[in-house]
């Protein structure tokens, strides 16, 4: 391998050479009169060489350096290469990857030691010109020292002619031969002058001529140093790129080899154990293969075994198939007398959800003849900017809902309610007026209909009685009333008035009036509080042009003002006065509900208009409907709680059968053969009776005076009648006005022991309800009468 000293230096020390021979010819000539100025350029341009030289040999000598170090990681990675491939079988490719190395690394030699040729050669071109340049200007300068020499030579000769000529002069003409002489000298020594001036001049025009040149050559030299700096820099970039994808290479060559050599080992070890495994399984296969041969044997004596009996069960099976088709034939039988029996059973199937309805219609009719009010609860939706609420109705059913207080948790908090009817959220009005429309139309049966609506304020009354904007014919629940004639009434409300209606539209138009008057004020439950009660009575008078029955109907739709915690709704001056009033009548309400329900000799109707109002649907023979409207926002939990334990209070309530005010042929000679019945039934009262006392009068010495024992049975029937009346209704009921209003169970129980201590028969009371629904009185009002 070439060193780079003695590569890159060897042109720039010839070029030194070549300048320093022109230095010492400078000095020899300066000695020979060669001006000054050419040498201090000379030794300037010697000291700039020999300046650059010594970088460039230095750059060089880093290069070198540079080289060598990358050379020596190399040939070290080829050999921890080589070291691994020895410890490895794949060592093959480590080599090749050597090899391709080594040979990227030969490319790069040559393709530097040729660059540096080209170098070189450059160098050389220059230093022939150079060489060729100090030729010319050798010849040139000797040319000029020639012709010097000659001009001297010529000067001497003439100066010795002149001397002579001056000798002989002397003698002649000393003085004037003298001054001609000189005369010629100064002429010849001015024209050698001038000769000297002009070589001087030439001179001085070759020598920027050579500076000129030397000047290039540097500039020549510093663009090729320059460019071979830019290519080593490029060059040394390149190979350290080079030299990190090697290593990084390498790295993951080292590693992969690393797992292999591991995967390899694994793989050894597991080797070596399936060629143990094998042979232990070469050594247990031959005493297997004894024992399956064994087996063999056993398995055919079985097998010849299992062949014979299959025989005997093919012959049992044969008779067995006989006994099956025999079997088969006697399904098929059972199977169509099956069939026969299922068909009733199919039919009974088919008519079961009609006996359903009809069943719930009897309920129905029951529950009239009961005469108990109606009540249905609603529960208002969310309003629509409230919809993120909780809510505590946790369950609506058809006939129950069960609401959680939000204080408690678990069972505790859970109270459930039975009401005949309960409309959840998204209830619509279409589907309210299609539960009660049969209710509404028996007014034109000439009953008496209420539909009340209670709940505190803002849980929906006015919207379930009239619709979302009012009365109109879509949304309101009650219009299709059709023939209705107005009938002067006594009303116990002031400032009513009275108005003669023939069409539903008459009556919608006569609401919308009644509902535009009506007081509305904003509070902080409602925007829209109605801030008094509405009541729309509407009388109708029919006549049944057949039978020439006449009956007269009244239809009361009254939407309460609601309940109100004066603290919830926030309201003040007058609207609190308002709410106090309300608060009142509804309290008066309440009471008359209470009193109904304890079946209190004193129902106090008198203590508000309201309740004026509502006595004949209240506790006469009406048809009463009450909505109990309830909110299911948390915040409202009171409330509603307190909505609900009134709802179940009234529902207890019974107003006996509801009597209907048509009286036509039909009906009056029911009546008078009810009345006959009703006498006979008094005479075989009165007969056993007597009989009884006659039996009692053999056994007892106090015989019962015959005066009184009528008295006294009337006395036991009124017993048991009130303790039937008990059973019906009030045990249930009972119950719960004992946990609202603070009725204990020992009264209950009490009554309770009334009920078991009567005796009487179930027959008794089954006549007693057939009597009041025929007579359509309740049955209150048939005790007065016995
Ligand atoms: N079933 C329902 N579906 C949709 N919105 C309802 C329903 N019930 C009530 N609302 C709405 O709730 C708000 C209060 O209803 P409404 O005015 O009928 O209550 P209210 O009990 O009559 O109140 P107040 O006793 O204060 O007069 C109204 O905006 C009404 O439209």
């Amino acid at each position: 391998m070439m060193t780079s000293d003695s590569l890159d230096t060897a042109p720039t020390q010839s070029l030194l050479t070549v300048v320093n021979g022109i230095l010492e010819e400078s000095v020899e000539r300066r000695n020979g009169e060669i001006p000054h100025r050419v040498a201090c350029l000379l030794k300037k341009v010697t000291q700039e060489l020999e300046r650059r030289m010594s970088t460039q040999a230095e750059h060089l000598r880093t290069q070198n350096n540079l080289f060598k170090a990358r050379e020596e990681k190399y040939q070290s990675r080829i050999r921890v290469l080589e070291a691994l491939a020895s410890g490895t079988k794949d060592g093959s490719e480590v080599k090749k990857i050597k090899e391709e190395q080594k040979k990227l690394d030969e490319n790069a030699v040559i393709r530097l030691i040729k660059e540096q040729e080209n170098k070189n050669l450059e160098i050389s071109a220059f230093k022939i010109e150079l060489e060729t340049a100090k030729r010319t200007y050798g010849l040139q300068f000797s040319q000029l020292e020639e012709e010097t020499k000659c001009a001297k030579e010529e000067f001497t000769l003439k100066a010795q002619e002149h001397e002579h000529q001056l000798q002989e002069l002397r003698e002649e003409d000393k003085n004037l031969e003298i001054s001609a002489l000189k005369h010629e000298l100064e002429t010849t020594k001015k024209t050698y002058e001038e000769r000297c001036s002009l070589l001087e001049e030439e001179y001085e025009h070759r020598l920027e001529e050579y500076e000129h040149r030397l000047e290039e050559f540097r500039n020549e030299a510093e663009r090729i140093e320059e460019e071979r700096k830019k290519a080593d820099e490029r060059e040394i970039n390149r190979l350290m790129k080079e030299h990190e994808d090697n290593k990084f290479e390498i790295s993951s060559l080292k590693e992969e080899l690393e797992t292999t050599k591991e995967t390899y080992e694994v793989k050894c070890s597991q080797l070596e154990e399936l060629k143990n495994k094998v042979k232990e399984l070469e050594v247990s296969s031959e005493s297997k293969y004894q024992k399956w041969k064994m087996k063999m044997n056993q398995l055919q004596t079985v097998v010849e075994f299992q062949f014979s009996s299959l025989q005997r069960m093919k012959l049992s099976w044969e008779s067995m198939k006989q006994s099956v088709v025999k079997e088969q034939t006697a399904y098929a039988e059972e199977w169509e007398r099956l069939g026969a029996n299922l068909k009733p059973m199919a039919l009974a199937a088919a008519n079961y959800h009609a006996l359903l309805a009809e069943n719930k219609k009897l309920f129905n009719e029951i529950q009239e003849l009961k005469g108990n009010i109606r009540v249905y609860c609603r529960v208002r939706p969310f309003l629509s900017e409230k919809k993120e609420k909780q809510s505590i109705v946790e369950h609506i059913g058809e006939n129950d809902l069960v609401v959680a207080n939000p204080s408690k948790e678990g069972k505790d908090a859970l109270r459930s309610f039975k009401f005949n009817r309960v409309f959840g959220h998204a209830t619509t009005q279409a589907e309210v007026y299609s539960d009660i429309q049969s209710l509404i139309r028996s007014v034109l049966d000439g009953y008496n209909v209420c539909i009340c609506a209670y709940g505190q304020t803002g849980s929906g009354k006015t919207y379930t009685m009239t619709g979302p904007n009012g009365a109109t014919s879509e949304t309101i629940v009650f219009f299709p009333l059709i023939f209705l004639q107005s009938l002067p009434n006594g009303l116990a409300v002031p400032d009513a008035s009275l108005f003669p209606v023939k069409t539903p539209p008459d009556v919608l138009k006569l609401m919308d009036i009644g509902l535009k008057n009506r007081a509305i004020g904003a509070t902080a439950m409602n925007e829209r509080s109605s801030r008094s009660h509405s009541v729309v009575s509407i009388h109708v008078r029919g006549k049944d042009s057949k039978t020439g029955s006449t009956m007269v109907g009244n239809l009361h739709l009254v939407d309460l003002a609601g309940s109100e915690r004066v603290d919830r709704s926030e309201v003040i001056g007058d609207r609190l006065k308002e709410a106090q009033h309300i608060n009142k009548s509804l309290a008066a309400l309440g009471d008359v509900i209470f009193a109904l329900s304890q079946k209190s000799p004193h129902v106090p109707y008198r203590n508000s208009k309201l309740t004026q109002l509502l006595q004949t649907s209240l506790g006469g023979q009406a048809k009463t409907l009450m909505f109990f409207q309830i909110n299911s926002d948390v915040s409202s939990y009171s409330e509603t709680l307190s909505t609900l334990k009134f709802a179940e209070r009234v529902a207890g309530i019974e107003l006996g059968a509801a009597r209907s005010s048509k009286e036509g042929k039909d009906v009056r000679e029911l009546m008078e053969q009810v009345s006959s019945l009703k006498s006979a039934l008094l005479a075989k009262d009165e007969d056993i009776e007597r009989l009884q006392l006659l039996k009692g009068s053999n056994r007892k010495r106090n015989l019962i005076p015959r005066s009184g024992s009528s008295k006294h049975f009337d006395d036991h029937m009124h017993q048991n009648d009130f303790s039937h009346q008990y059973e019906l209704s009030g045990g249930e009921i009972g119950k719960h006005i004992a946990e609202t209003s603070g009725f204990t169970d020992s009264d209950f129980d009490g009554r309770s022991s009334d009920l078991s201590d009567s005796g009487i028969a179930p027959g008794t009371e089954t006549d007693g309800s057939e009597n009041s629904s025929i007579t359509g009185g309740t049955k209150s009002s048939e005790k007065m009468e016995r």
